[in-house]
C-alpha cells in the first residue's frame, strides 16, 4: 500500500509514519495546496482543508490513500482556541475524518491572530524561535512540553487508521443526517 500525505511539514509527516510505517510498503510527504485560508478560522474551514489536502495527495502521488492533517482556529466562548483535523481517502471515494485536541490561547497571540497574522508566524515571533509549527508547535510550548505536534497528530491519524480499519472490514455505513 502507498500512501501520500499532503504535507512536508516534519511535525506531521512523523505522526504518518508513525502509525503507518511498518504496515506500508511507500509514505510519500507531497506539497499540496489545503484549498482553504492560511489560517482556517472554523472546525468547518479546517475540516475541510484536511479533506482537501488528502484528496489532492492521493489523486496527485497516484497512491492508495491519502492523508491531509489542518491546524486552525476557532473562537469559543471569547476565547480563540487551536482546533485540529485530520483525513483519509482512498482510491474509491471514502472519506473519512477525526478531529482532534483543542486548546485555548493566550490573549497576546490570540491578538495578533485576529489581526490577521498566522499562528505559526505569531508562535515564531512570540517564542524567538524558528519554524515552531514545523516542530512542538503551539501546543507544545503552552502544554509545556507535554503534548508535541507531532504528538497530537499522531492521535488524530491513529483515529484514521482505526475507522478505516473498522469500515473496510466491516463496511459499516455512515451516517449522513439530513439537510434541513
Ligand atoms: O506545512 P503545512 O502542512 O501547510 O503546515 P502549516 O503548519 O503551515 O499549516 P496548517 O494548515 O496546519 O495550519 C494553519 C496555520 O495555523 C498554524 N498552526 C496551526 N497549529 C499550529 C501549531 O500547533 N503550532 C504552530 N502553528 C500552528 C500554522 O502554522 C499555519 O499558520
Amino acid at each position: 500500500m502507498m500512501i501520500a500525505i499532503g504535507t512536508k511539514n516534519r511535525a506531521k509527516v512523523a505522526a504518518v509514519e508513525a502509525v503507518f510505517a511498518d504496515e506500508c510498503d511507500q509514505i510519500v510527504p507531497i506539497a499540496v495546496d489545503s484549498g482553504v485560508a492560511a489560517q482556517p478560522f472554523s472546525d468547518e474551514e479546517t475540516r475541510m482543508g484536511a479533506i482537501y489536502r488528502a484528496k489532492q495527495a492521493c489523486a496527485k502521488a497516484q497512491a492508495d490513500v491519502g492523508i491531509g492533517l489542518e491546524g486552525g482556529v476557532v473562537e469559543i466562548d471569547g476565547a480563540l482556541w487551536v482546533c485540529n483535523w485530520g483525513a483519509l481517502v482512498d482510491r474509491n471515494g471514502t472519506v473519512i475524518c477525526a478531529g482532534g485536541a483543542r486548546f485555548p490561547l493566550p490573549c497576546e497571540v490570540a491578538e495578533e491572530v485576529l489581526n490577521g497574522k498566522e499562528l505559526g508566524e505569531v508562535m515564531d515571533e512570540y517564542t524567538g524561535k524558528r519554524n515552531i509549527r514545523q516542530k512542538e508547535g503551539a501546543v507544545g510550548v503552552f502544554t509545556n512540553g507535554y503534548v508535541s505536534r507531532t504528538d497530537m497528530f499522531f492521535h488524530i491519524v491513529k483515529l484514521l487508521a482505526g475507522q478505516y480499519e473498522f469500515f473496510v472490514k466491516t463496511n459499516a455505513s455512515r451516517c449522513q443526517l439530513p439537510t434541513t
